[in-house]
């Protein structure tokens, strides 16, 4: 039987620095990722959450450490193109219809026209936004907006979608709506890597939970034992609220 290699996953992570004016705020960051399916990273304000799925992305180029793509074996931390995508928590919107929103995502891999279109309206409709395909994007709410973000990328198939505050600015049933997409693109084989300050959500949608604090992974826990067991003494003071909003570096 043939295998599959799969190019990105599993995503290992080792050492990796970031430290802008001599300020470390990735201090050695650890991490791995396996094949399936939704990682949620908490911890405190200036932790490092954002600057870590950044760097993922290939938005901020690390000043050390090794990112590793996929079971081949060679790392060399070079990003493998449209199979990693991010969402951020004020999605880019152009002004231009929500169709053609969604659509711009095929736009570099080549589709012609008309299929961009036709895979962006059956997109559309699993966000639940194909009533509105012809408005203006610019006119949509902001859970609408996160909708369509995640509709663009959700169109490429990404191996890897990282998530960053997607709910943050969202009222609890534009949340909700945004939860049930994350659980359908998991379930259609996305691998999803995702910042959150919600609780309630990491329990709701994580398998495992990476517990960032001071610009390193303090622990990486499946989430059931994180939230009765955490490993660290920083993540139990972050569950029980008592961490301090911001940890020196
Ligand atoms: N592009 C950047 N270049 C340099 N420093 C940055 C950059 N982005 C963020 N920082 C700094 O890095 C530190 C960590 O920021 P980051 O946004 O990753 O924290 P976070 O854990 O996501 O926090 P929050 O929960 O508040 O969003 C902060 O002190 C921030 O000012």
């Amino acid at each position: 039987m043939p295998t599959t290699v799969d190019d990105i996953l599993p995503l290992r992570i080792r050492d990796l620095r970031y430290a802008p004016s001599g300020r470390e705020v990735l201090a050695g960051v650890d991490l791995e990722l396996g094949a399936e399916g939704i990682t949620l990273v908490l911890g405190p304000n200036g932790a490092g959450k954002s600057v870590l799925l950044r760097t993922i992305c290939g938005l901020i180029r690390p000043g050390g450490g090794h990112i590793e793509w996929g079971g081949t074996g060679q790392g060399g931390g070079g990003l493998p193109g449209h199979r990693v995508k991010m969402v951020f928590q004020h999605p880019m919107v152009l002004r231009a219809s929500v169709l053609d929103n969604v659509a711009l995502g095929l736009k570099p891999l080549g589709v012609a026209r008309g299929e961009r279109r036709r895979r962006a309206q059956a997109v559309l409709a699993r966000v639940g936004l194909a009533h509105r395909a012809e408005d203006s994007a610019r006119q949509l709410s902001g859970g609408e907006q996160q909708r369509l973000a995640l509709a663009r990328a959700w169109l490429t198939r990404p191996r890897l979608l990282l998530l960053d505050e997607p709910t943050a600015s969202l009222d609890p049933s534009a949340s909700a709506e945004v939860e049930r997409i994350i659980r359908e693109i998991r379930t259609d084989g996305t691998r999803i890597l995702m910042v959150t300050h919600n609780l309630g959500q990491a329990t709701r949608l994580g398998d495992d939970i990476v517990f960032m604090a001071a610009g390193r992974v303090c622990e990486q826990t499946p989430v059931q034992r994180f939230f009765a067991r955490p490993q660290s003494e920083a993540a139990r003071l972050f569950i029980q609220g008592e961490l301090p909003w911001k940890l020196a570096f």
